[in-house]
């Protein structure tokens, strides 16, 4: 088992209105192909932890490694580039440019990671958009699809640079059970068939058990 995540005592704070302590020692290793959800109360500190493991909130004590790269103490811009090309996110409203295509929405992060021609990003955006099930909606203006529809362009668009890991943050808060089934089982296919890691925090219950490993948090520590 290959790890691809690893964070060793995290411990963060914020000051405002006082000195309080919302992350404490936080220790976690996640495992190539695992689908890992992050569950807890309101409060309990899972959105500041998905900054952190994100690399979008540096301010913080401990170290955090992502596919065996140190990321703690590293400069903006070089973080930023390491983002766009290891982590995808799925957000629960998908920000998506609405008068782009769902091809052009997919297309973005890796025109911008300047790694392929345009003719081969297209490709690649193309053979994502058909895992999700969407090859066929592709020249649409994305604000012309339904809510599920949208939430799979996010997905493809999340994996375009072939991810380290996709971190969601209740990547199906928005969506109906129907929809969140679909969302739910194509994300689960992903970590089985292509090895891909998943980190999602939800409020879904339903949803986390059907996850690999639950990981609980209370009041800035994980229980389990
Ligand atoms: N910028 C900030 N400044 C001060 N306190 C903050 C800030 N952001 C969050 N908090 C506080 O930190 C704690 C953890 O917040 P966080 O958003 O991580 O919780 P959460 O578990 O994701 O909650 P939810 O499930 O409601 O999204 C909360 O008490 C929150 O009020």
């Amino acid at each position: 088992m290959k790890t691809v995540l690893k964070t060793h005592k995290i411990n963060k704070y914020f000051y405002e209105p006082e000195r309080f302590q919302v992350l404490k020692g936080i220790d976690l290793s996640v495992q190539k192909g695992e689908f890992l959800s992050l569950v807890g109360k309101s409060g309990c500190g899972k959105s500041t932890l998905m900054y952190v493991l994100s690399t979008m909130d540096t301010d913080y004590e401990g170290d955090l490694e992502i596919n065996e790269t140190r990321l703690t103490g590293k400069k903006q811009n070089e973080l930023a580039k390491f983002r766009n090309e290891h982590i995808g996110f799925i957000f629960q409203f998908h920000f998506l440019l609405p008068e782009f295509t769902a091809l052009q929405n997919v297309m973005l992060p890796a025109m911008k990671l300047g790694k392929y021609s345009k003719a081969e990003v297209e490709e690649r955006a193309y053979e994502k958009l058909r895992i999700l099930g969407m090859h066929d909606q592709a020249l649409k203006a994305s604000s012309k699809l339904s809510g599920g529809q949208q939430q799979r362009v996010a997905i493809a668009r999340a994996l375009i640079n072939d991810p380290t890991v996709i971190m969601g943050d209740e990547p199906t808060g928005n969506l109906d059970s129907y929809n969140t089934q679909v969302v739910f089982d194509i994300l689960k296919q992903l970590t089985r068939e292509f090895g891909q890691t998943i980190i999602a925090v939800t409020h879904d219950d339903e949803f986390a058990a059907n996850t690999d490993r639950i990981v609980e948090m209370s009041d800035g520590s994980i229980l389990s």
